[in-house]
């Protein structure tokens, strides 16, 4: 699902109407009536609703949404921010509607204006959306901020009031931190970002049938991965396939005291469909492997602790395997950093690249061009800063993240809420699935371990990364609805892998 920039918005609206064609009052309605119907299905009829409207087209929102709320009897007080001496042609249409059906609007121009808001009440976001152009002041900033000292429940309509669609706020602007954010059709580049998570609360999709010729030829960089874009990219298996159709992988991983990430890793791999895995550990991990993974072959590194490439049965050689991936609990030995530099340039496929591995890249800058082309690289945002240089806020973060992966021709999945895919073309996958129970020890090991066994069986890399992280997330969305998110561990997550 595509996502895109206020212009594009606005110009989708436009060409709705002329295109449908529909009026712009109807179309004000259509979405106005579908936010009433995701508020019923969430709110019962006894609800007492407080609704706060600027004077724009938002605004115009919530005095429809007052009015259909009012005739399916809800307890509706509506509010006016008066901050301009105009209002919108739409607003004021709705608003000589709603006056024939109530005469009680009442109009906030100054603080003692402000009703006061109880806890058991639920507060409609109508005050600025997808128009905000300048940060909140005066009788605006005054409300939001009486709304967020409310003990009340918030839900957005379109998007907070004061949240910017796609540019960063300043860390001083006042903004709505609603617990829902309701919103037309197609996500919002703010609400994927992970330091906007307080302004967007949950969000929700209302599909109001907006053009479809305009969102199909947007052109974009930013993409929000569904469930249904997920399930099409997995491959069908074919039933005279044998082990060898799905790729031999190589994992580098572990050290001493860190070989609980290469068994991770390796049974990520496993369960995500590799036909046959070889692990190299240090000798300290061997027989740990052996023991814990027996469907994995391992190959013991020459050194005890930790690994440096050498074998006593003539050492690893990555040519002859289908991927390499290397990093969970390597560390960062000499001897690491060595195997790293020689391995690279004889690798020619992509591989996944991981943790440490990625923290000895960062160290020694003039090994990102020996990276195999389309390799997949899965910072944690601390790990992609040391990759690149540190950012003021998530959009800045976004532009570092998508020229790394086009400056090296790579994959870069930035962990996190919504991870972020950024491929060597520039384009931008968040991640739809995963939940804060998934930010724990080890979770990183089992993502390189799908990701090893997608690429090994053929996936092409966006692919791979995009398909992985989802079912990454899913994974540990499922754990979640079971059993709540704490307490979750990676082996859970390898656990409730699925690949259907
Ligand atoms: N396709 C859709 O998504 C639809 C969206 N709808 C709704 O329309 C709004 C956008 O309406 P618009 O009139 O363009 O903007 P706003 O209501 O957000 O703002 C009105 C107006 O306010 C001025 N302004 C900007 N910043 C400030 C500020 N800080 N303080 C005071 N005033 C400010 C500026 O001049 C704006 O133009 C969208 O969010 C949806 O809710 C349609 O209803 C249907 C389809
Ligand atoms: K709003």
């Amino acid at each position: 699902m595509k996502i895109l920039n206020v212009d594009q918005i606005r110009a989708l609206d436009e060409s709705t109407i002329k295109h449908e064609p529909i009026a712009p009052l109807n179309l004000m309605e259509r979405a106005s009536m579908g936010f009433v119907n995701w508020f019923v299905d969430h709110f019962p009829a006894t609800t007492s609703t407080k609704i706060f409207c600027g004077l724009g087209n938002n605004g115009g929102d919530g005095l429809a949404i007052a009015r259909l709320l009012m005739e399916r009897d809800y307890p509706v007080e509506v509010y006016v921010v008066r901050y301009a001496p105009r209002e919108s042609d739409d607003f004021m249409h709705n608003h000589r509607r709603l006056k024939l059906i109530t005469e009680d609007v009442k109009y906030i121009e100054y603080s003692r204006d402000l009703p006061t808001l109880r806890h058991n009440e639920v507060v409609i976001d109508a005050i600025l959306g997808s128009g905000l152009s300048r940060p909140a002041d005066g009788i605006v900033k005054a409300t939001i901020e009486a709304i967020n000292r409310a003990p009340a429940t918030v839900v957005s309509v379109d998007i907070a009031s004061g949240l910017y669609v796609d540019q960063p706020n300043q860390a001083n602007d006042v903004i709505i931190e609603p617990d829902h954010t309701v919103s037309f059709q197609l996500p919002k580049l703010a609400f994927v970002l992970p330091k906007n998570g307080k302004y967007v609360g949950k969000w929700h999709l209302i599909d109001i049938q907006l053009h479809k010729r305009y969102i199909d030829i947007a052109p974009t960089p930013y993409y929000y991965t569904q469930p249904n874009e997920a399930r099409l990219l997995l491959h069908q298996r074919d039933r005279y396939s044998n082990k060898g159709t799905f790729g031999h992988a190589l994992l580098l991983a572990g050290s001493f005291g860190k070989i609980g990430a290469a068994v991770l890793a390796a049974r990520s791999c496993l369960r995500s469909g590799v036909g046959l895995l070889t692990v190299h550990v240090p000798q300290c991990g061997y027989s740990i492997i052996q023991a814990s993974v027996p469907e994995a072959m391992c190959e013991s590194d020459g050194h005890q602790t930790v690994l440096t490439g050498t074998s006593r049965v003539g050492g690893p050689q990555p040519v002859t395997y289908t991927t390499v991936g290397i990093g969970p609990g390597i560390g960062k030995a000499p001897e690491t950093l060595a195997m790293l530099r020689d391995l690279l340039p004889t690798i020619t496929r992509p591989m996944v690249i991981d943790a440490d591995a990625l923290n000895l890249l960062s160290e020694n800058r003039e090994l990102y061009s020996q990276i195999p082309q389309n390799s997949i690289l899965t910072p944690h945002p601390k790990e992609f800063e040391r990759l690149t240089k540190p950012w003021q806020n998530d959009y800045e973060k976004l532009d570092l993240l998508r020229d790394f992966a086009k400056t090296h021709r790579v994959v870069v999945v930035l962990k996190g809420a919504h991870s972020a895919i950024a491929t060597p073309t520039g384009d931008v996958h968040f991640n739809s699935t995963g939940n804060p129970g998934l930010s724990t020890g080890g979770t990183g090991d089992v993502l390189t371990g799908v990701l090893t066994a997608l690429l090994a069986q053929g996936y092409d890399s966006v692919e791979a990364a995009v398909l992985g992280v989802y079912a990454h997330g899913l994974a540990g969305d499922v754990i979640a609805d079971q059993r709540g998110p704490i307490g979750m561990t990676a082996s859970d997550v390898i656990d409730a892998l699925r690949w259907e």
